[in-house]
């Protein structure tokens, strides 16, 4: 699938209200908490438990997870490399609106190639890119196949399945980088505080 435009006779329309007034207005400055890992790793359960702690503190975010989004705007594209890059590249450009519209925008992406996050990266001044990488060995995310689907890959009956036979590139430099602990992993709760504690300090949940 091509990404060159094919518009031409085609003009930037400034709108009245900008950025930085709506940010104003909610008191907080939009963002994308980019979380990429392997399936099952827990990136759907950290974009939730992160979004109800913001929620909480008054703080307006939305989550664009990889699974719904393929019932919807992405439902023409397989798992492919070529649709894979079609599809971070759609989420990356819905991101950028929403961190435009001033929220913190959570992205919960397998976004298995590094060249797709580092163009989604791209999309946005830097600093409001915020890549999670949930470190979670193959193993261990296998032996929860909460969806039955590495069962399913191990057995020949899904073909290039994320970890097993496609690849999954692992970020080089991160912003926050979620672990085991001693071969254990922290509750959802207190892995979303390491992201709203990254958030607090950056200053994203506040306008000056
Ligand atoms: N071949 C293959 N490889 C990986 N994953 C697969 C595949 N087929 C279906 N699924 C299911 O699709 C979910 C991943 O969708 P994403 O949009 O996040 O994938 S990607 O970023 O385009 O690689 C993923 O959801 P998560 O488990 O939440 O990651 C799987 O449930
Ligand atoms: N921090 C955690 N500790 C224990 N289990 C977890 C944790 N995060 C997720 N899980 C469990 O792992 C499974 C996969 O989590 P999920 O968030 O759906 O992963 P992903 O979105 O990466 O596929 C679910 O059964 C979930 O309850």
């Amino acid at each position: 699938m091509s990404t060159i435009s094919n518009s031409t006779n085609i003009f930037w329309q400034e709108c009245p209200v900008g950025k930085a007034e709506r940010q104003k207005l909610l008191n907080q400055k939009g963002c994308v908490v980019w979380i990429t890992g392997l399936s099952g790793s827990g990136k759907s359960t950290l974009a939730c438990s992160l979004s109800r702690e913001l929620h909480s503190r008054g703080k307006l975010s939305y989550i664009l997870d990889g699974d719904n989004l393929r019932h919807g705007i992405n439902k023409d594209l397989g798992f492919k490399p070529e649709d894979r890059t079609e599809n971070i590249r759609r989420v990356g450009e819905i991101a950028k609106l929403f961190a435009d519209a001033g929220l913190i925008c959570i992205a919960s992406l397998i976004s298995p190639y590094r060249k797709d996050r580092d163009a989604c990266r791209a999309m946005l001044p830097d600093a409001n890119f915020i890549e999670v990488f949930m470190n979670m060995p193959l193993e261990l995310c296998e032996s929860r196949d909460a969806k039955g689907l590495y069962k399913l890959a191990r057995a020949g009956k899904i073909r290039g399945f994320t970890g097993i036979d496609d690849p999954y590139e692992q970020p080089l430099n991160c912003e926050i980088e979620i672990q085991q602990n001693n071969g254990v992993c922290l509750l959802p709760a207190a892995l979303a505080g390491q992201v709203l504690t990254y958030l607090e300090e950056k200053g994203f949940l506040q306008v000056e």
